[in-house]
């Protein structure tokens, strides 16, 4: 719907193009899936490795595609179109699909680039299936609008994915970090919150069922990619949400990424 009715401001920027990568994550990736054998201790060499367990970032996109990116964002969002919210937890943000972003972009991004590498660091979040599905949003936090309908932050939550990619595009703000704590479920003796800082073309990849949350924005606005991607083996099994044996029925599309054969 929204996207019949959208006039795309940059219509290139809607299918992917190597261009928009910086050349370590062409390289990060290129490992990943050409290598004869490549493993995690060979990716680990070449990716950073955060504070908190298993998370990693790279550099994923180029300034240049970050401002166009967010000049289409900006478009969009002065547009008065009826537009879908990333979940309920958020009362800002854009769907990516509703923009038309998966076709040429979403999906090739994640089975070209994210899977193989997500398939290294997390093989048991990928399964037989690999990431066969996604669903990819902006958070938008602004500290500038009127805060009872704009959001500054997230509170503590795991995403319904079985891996998160999350880049940074900016804008200019001021704290806002993300956090992580420890996997759903897990209770500890001495719980600690693990910070991870934001840059503007780089990218943060965790599992979606890490326990993490986004400070509050103390200025400006903060805008970021997510990419929930779902494995169907996986959660097939067990969805991630309820910790239950899923019962399946017939859907158009990807659902929520479980599948039934
Ligand atoms: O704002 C962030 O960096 C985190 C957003 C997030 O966790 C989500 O949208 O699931
Ligand atoms: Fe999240």
């Amino acid at each position: 719907m929204v996207q019949k009715l959208y006039q795309r401001l940059d219509p290139p920027l809607y299918t992917l193009d190597e261009s928009y990568f910086h050349s370590d994550f062409l390289r990060i990736t290129k490992y990943c899936r050409d290598e004869l054998s490549p493993t995690m201790e060979g990716l680990l060499q070449i990716i950073s490795k955060e504070e908190a367990s298993r998370v990693y970032s790279f550099p994923v996109f180029t300034d240049e595609f970050c401002r166009r990116f967010l000049d289409e964002l900006d478009h969009f969002e002065r547009l008065d179109l009826p537009k879908g919210r990333p979940n309920t937890m958020n009362n800002t943000g854009i769907l990516l699909a509703e923009l038309g972003f998966d076709d040429h972009f979403m999906n090739r991004f994640r089975e070209h680039y994210l899977q193989p590498l997500s398939a290294l660091l997390y093989p048991e979040w990928t399964g037989s299936s690999g990431l066969d599905s996604h669903r990819s949003h902006i958070v938008t936090y602004d500290a500038t609008g009127p805060t009872d309908r704009t959001d500054v932050g997230l509170s503590t939550h795991f995403d319904n994915a079985e891996v998160t990619l999350n880049v940074s595009l900016g804008k200019e703000y001021s704290d806002g970090e993300l956090y992580f704590g420890e996997m759903k479920g897990v209770v500890v003796s001495n719980p600690r919150l693990y910070p991870y800082y934001h840059k503007i073309g780089r990218g943060v990849i965790h599992r979606g069922q890490h326990m993490h949350g986004a400070m509050d924005i103390t200025d400006g606005t903060r805008y970021n990619i997510i990419v929930w991607m779902r494995s169907s083996s996986v959660r097939n099994k067990l969805c991630p949400r309820c910790d239950q044996s899923p019962t399946l029925i017939p859907f158009e599309g990807y659902g929520d990424g479980f599948t039934k054969q």
